[in-house]
């Protein structure tokens, strides 16, 4: 195992950086991911988090703390890591934890979600990490073994609303349960005092993403703002 359950320990209580360019984007480089996670463990994330196969390549060479790897394919549905193929590749390209679509949904592959996490577990050497969209998904996800949770999917599956920032109710509802398996606040976490308030409501650790490295994004805010 790359990173044992006992490592995922350095992970408690920080900041990981999710970074990602988007198809057609300029940035859409994985020497460029590579980069802007190195430039985001200097500002101290404990972990990164990266699409794509090149990526996951380039960046484990960038950077030596852990690496969760995943791999979009499409827009909509089961789009994250659909399958146990796309899983286990995001793992034999380097990545320590595989982020994985962690809904109720069916799967393009037809395998259960407990499947593809034995499938993870029995063909590499990755944890893998299950992208929720809601309180169900999480106690499924733990039923089928996942290895971390994420809020990742809440406001994009169809079972919880958009929320402009992050889901701090289904985080300490989650955190609530008390399964036992490190939860991960991702998604629209846009501000330093939003990061602090998913800790607080219950998150192991937090990812950021677009508000750290997605400068197109970003920039639309300010230029909103002058507007
Ligand atoms: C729903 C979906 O496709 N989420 C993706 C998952 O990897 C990424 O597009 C997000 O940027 C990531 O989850 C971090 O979230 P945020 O960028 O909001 O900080």
């Amino acid at each position: 195992m790359l990173l044992s359950p006992d490592a995922l320990e350095t992970l408690r209580g920080r900041l990981v950086v999710s970074c990602q360019a988007y198809p057609g984007e300029p940035m859409r480089d994985p020497r460029t991911t590579a980069q802007v996670a190195a430039s985001a463990v200097i500002g101290g994330a404990a972990a990164v988090r990266v699409q794509g196969l090149a990526d996951v390549q380039h960046t484990r060479a960038a950077v030596e703390v852990p690496v969760i790897g995943l791999w979009k394919d499409g827009h909509s549905g089961v789009f994250i890591t659909p399958t146990l193929r796309h899983a286990l590749a995001v793992a034999n390209a380097g990545s320590h934890v595989v982020a994985i679509d962690g809904t109720r949904r069916e799967r393009p592959d037809g395998l259960s979600l407990a499947q593809t996490v034995a499938g993870i577990h029995a063909d590499s050497h990755a944890l893998a990490m299950a992208d929720c969209g809601s309180f169900q998904d999480a106690a499924a996800a733990v039923e089928a073994g996942a290895d971390l949770i994420g809020t990742t999917l809440s406001g994009y599956s169809g079972e919880r609303p958009k929320t402009p920032g992050p889901d701090l109710e289904l985080l300490a509802e989650i955190a609530a349960a008390g399964f036992g398996v490190p939860l991960i606040a991702e998604g629209r976490i846009h501000t330093p005092a939003q990061a602090r308030q998913a800790l607080d409501a219950g998150a192991f650790a937090v990812v950021v993403g677009t508000a750290i490295t997605h400068p197109a994004t970003i920039t639309g805010w300010f230029s909103d703002a002058l507007k």
